[in-house]
């Protein structure tokens, strides 16, 4: 598959070069999917849609399913099945529909029983189902975690889940090409955690929109696989689509004997291990983006406000909102401080804790567990604190731990043990926060409400998020007695060697981290796609059923809004991602500004004001609307709300994604007086006119405000009210002729297995089986959930 290019690739343009199917003139890829995780939040609707259209899957053997967002964390001693196990009636119906859907389709799933069970980031990479060179996705933002392999890793919305499901095929764009290079030695206490916090508060939540970000440097590769999947993780808490580490012999260490990756020492492993050897940045590949960090400007690193880039040095102080740049600046930190209690000056180490979560995508894996481990060893949490949760990965970090005997050391010290699953990261199920209450965490988002309403989070390490268990407050790990001056520890157990690649500073491309930069930074321009001359856009002809309605004007009241970084946590908040419908969710929207506490509308809300409660069009000056999570709930609400097209400077890339999907259209307008005189429109209460087959924006009197740009195969699908599966699905040949050479070149990709369960259907029991072999064909003798 890896062909030699005379282009200078980098790692990310080889690893989505050799993926694709089809490319269109203007840019517009069909990209293969090699892996497809799936869990209960972000599918029902793709299967029921599936359904309805009479789809199958088509890869079972590459799909892989499990179940974590709702599930409880209490013992699982007692438990039956799902549907007695979960109390919660919402969180119980979707984990049920999951195991219908599951047995329905023929998915492999690992279910609470099961030991391989829990967050999905965590278990892919453990099942070496997660391999270099791959595309994977999954209905999940934090998708970006499995970069840490070198694998083109990005979060989907549901309609692509669907999409996947249906085709094993995406439709997409080529991203920017972003470096973030980090260079010298960790200190003492420094992790991974650390380094990305560090990042994000240098580039900003939106520095890596329209980007992939390739992390490189000293740093990345004295890093074991669990901290690069740390970094990875939270690409998307720096606006990225993705995050990747080229493969090199700590990749390679890791995947060892791990159940789907190929059997180590087979021919099969060595043809794979010389193709991942090939997947390096080319040493004159061109990035987009440059950023270069110093190790030594690294410290254990804690945020203050209520998004990952408000971070701040454990030594330093509440930074004050008066400081800031601009007035708009200086009042989101006003609502910042106040939503987080905290008085701007106020030394960091001071801030009183009232609950620790050591858990998440980002932060519990064994390594984690191990680092966090030590710092309380023989010690107790402080009396303030009222909870610590020690939420492990999946089942297989859990049995890990108590091997090595942590549980008993975070229980001797007052910790709970817990089950795996996402847990108190987004309070889907009932480990939350209550109101006011202050947590020390290890996930990725600090969002208002994010951990349970009117929560306060401070995202941090696990040996600090320990380190604050243990002194009740925010506190320095490295002036724990028995913690300075050790070893980093995260460091890789296998010697680093020396490769071949573009590591070297670019002095003078590196950035500062004034604001005025973060804005540039995310105001990049989105598309320098090359124009490949293949095949011309298909019009939807007789096989495309035409599934959604079709846009061309709207004509309506537009609602101004004012903020940057509109997170979809905010958009819909996580109780409201608990139904499977895509319906019904309008009464819901912004739910957080708009009722105040006892239900009651905030009059100070703009969609609880006139006219402004009939908008059909949001228009937004803050840039990087729809940043966060990739449900599609948010959409979905505002669509249900009525709103069928936002306005803003940028947007975040998944967000925008699901709108189209949706038959929305949302518009990037970065031209400042243009997008005020929309807004200005907006602020006046007269409705707007937007005519996409024109890609012009009106006023109410039908004077024109400003052009906008639209890519031509989305304008074409929603002037058309185009099912995009229906389209892909006319390009059979092409998937399965590139399914044929990707079975010839990368046999390794093939579930077979998986396979060998096709096409059992629906009459699969849901109880423990011996399965004889895995995908690779080996004998295991695990059972699988069905
Ligand atoms: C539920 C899912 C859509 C969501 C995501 O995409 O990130 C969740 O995992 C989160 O962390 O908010
Ligand atoms: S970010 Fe949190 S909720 Fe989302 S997948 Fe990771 S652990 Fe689960």
């Amino acid at each position: 598959m890896p062909a030699a290019e005379r282009i200078p690739q980098t790692l990310y343009d080889k690893v989505f070069q050799a993926h694709i199917v089809d490319e269109k003139l203007d840019g517009t890829i069909l990209l293969y999917i090699d892996r497809h995780l799936v869990h209960e939040v972000t599918s029902p609707q793709a299967f029921e849609g599936l359904e309805v259209a009479g789809r199958k899957v088509r890869r079972p053997d590459c799909t892989l399913a499990t179940t974590d967002h709702n599930v409880p964390t209490t013992s699982r001693k007692a438990l039956k099945d799902i549907a007695s196990f979960i109390q919660e009636d919402d969180s119980r119906t979707q984990c049920v529909t999951l195991e219908e859907n599951v047995k329905k389709f023929g998915i492999t799933y690992f279910g609470l029983s099961d030991k391989r069970q829990g967050i999905v980031h965590v278990i892919g990479p453990e099942q070496g189902f997660t391999l270099p060179g791959t595309t994977v996705v999954c209905g999940d933002s934090h998708t970006s975690t499995h970069g840490a392999f070198g694998a083109l890793a990005f979060g989907i919305g549901t309609s692509e889940v669907e999409h996947v499901l249906a085709t094993q095929c995406l439709i997409t764009k080529r991203s920017k090409n972003m470096r973030i290079q980090i260079d010298g030695e960790l200190a003492p206490g420094v992790s991974s955690k650390d380094v990305v916090l560090h990042a994000i508060g240098k580039i900003g939540t939106a520095g890596g929109t329209g980007a992939v970000i390739e992390f490189c440097g000293s740093v990345i590769r004295s890093l074991s696989i669990e901290a690069r999947m740390s970094i990875c993780n939270m690409s998307i808490e720096g606006g990225a689509r993705a995050g990747m580490v080229a493969p090199d012999d700590i990749t390679f260490e890791y995947l060892k004997g791990k159940p789907l990756a190929p059997k180590y020492g087979s021919d099969e492993w060595n043809r794979a291990v010389a193709y991942w050897k090939s997947l390096r940045s080319d040493p004159d590949a061109k990035y987009d983006i440059d950023v270069f960090i110093d190790a030594k400007d690294i410290v254990p690193t804690v945020t203050w406000g209520t998004s990952p880039e408000d971070v701040v040095p454990i030594t330093g102080v509440v930074p004050d909102p008066e400081t800031f740049a601009t007035d708009a600046k200086k009042a989101a930190g006003r609502r910042m401080l106040e939503y987080m209690g905290l008085v701007a000056g106020t030394p960091m180490e001071d801030v009183v804790v009232d609950k620790v979560f050591i858990g998440s995508c980002t932060n519990s894996r064994i390594e984690d567990l191990r680092a966090a481990a030590r710092v309380v060893k023989g010690k107790h949490i402080a009396a303030n604190i009222k909870r610590a949760l020690i939420v492990p990965g999946s089942g297989l970090v859990k049995e890990q731990a108590e091997a090595e005997g942590l549980n008993k050391i975070f229980s001797e010290a007052g910790f709970e043990w817990r089950e795996a699953g996402c847990s108190m990261c987004l309070g889907m199920n009932p480990d939350i926060l209550s109101p006011k209450e202050r947590c020390a965490s290890t996930s990725n988002r600090n969002f208002e409400g994010r951990q349970g309403a009117q929560g306060r989070t401070h995202l941090m390490s696990p040996v600090m998020a320990a380190a604050a268990a243990i002194a009740g407050k925010l506190a320095d790990v490295r002036k724990f007695s028995d913690y300075n001056g050790s070893p980093h520890i995260e460091a890789a157990v296998t010697p680093e060697p020396t490769p071949a690649t573009t590591e070297k500073a670019h002095p003078d491309e590196r950035i500062e981290t004034d604001d005025v930069e973060k804005e540039a930074l995310a105001d990049q321009p989105e598309d320098s796609f090359p124009q490949v001359n293949t095949s011309v856009i298909r019009s939807g002809g007789a096989a495309a059923p035409a599934g959604l309605p079709k846009f061309t004007v709207l004509k309506g009241i537009a609602a101004p809004m004012e903020k940057a970084n509109i997170d979809t946590d905010a958009i819909i908040p996580k109780q409201f991602l608990k139904t499977i419908k895509r319906t019904g969710l309008g009464s819901a929207l912004f739910y957080e500004m708009r009722y105040l506490e006892g239900g009651a509308e905030n009059p100070d809300f703009v969609l609880n004001r006139e006219p402004y409660r009939g908008a059909k069009i949001i228009v937004c000056t803050g840039a990087n609307f729809g940043c966060g999570s990739s449900r599609e709930h948010a959409p979905w609400a505002l669509n249900d709300f009525g709103v069928k097209s936002v306005i803003a400077p940028s947007f975040a890339d998944i967000f925008f994604n699901n709108s189209f999907k949706n038959g929305m259209l949302p518009i990037p307008i970065k031209d400042k007086a243009d997008l005020e005189k929309v807004h200005a429109e907006a602020v006046a209460g007269r409705e707007v006119e937007i005519d996409l087959p024109n890609q012009v924006i009106r006023g109410a009197g039908g004077e024109e405000l400003c052009k906008f740009d639209v890519e031509e195969f989305r304008k074409h699908c929603l002037v058309n009210g185009l099912d995009d599966i229906g389209l892909t699905m006319q390009m059979e040949e092409k998937i399965a002729e590139f399914e044929r050479t990707m079975s010839e070149e990368t046999p390794w990709l093939d579930g077979k297995g998986y396979l060998k369960r096709k096409g059992q259907g629906g009459k699969l029991a849901v109880k423990a089986v011996p399965v004889p072999r895995t995908n690779r064909g080996e004998v295991k003798g695990e059972p699988l959930e069905w």
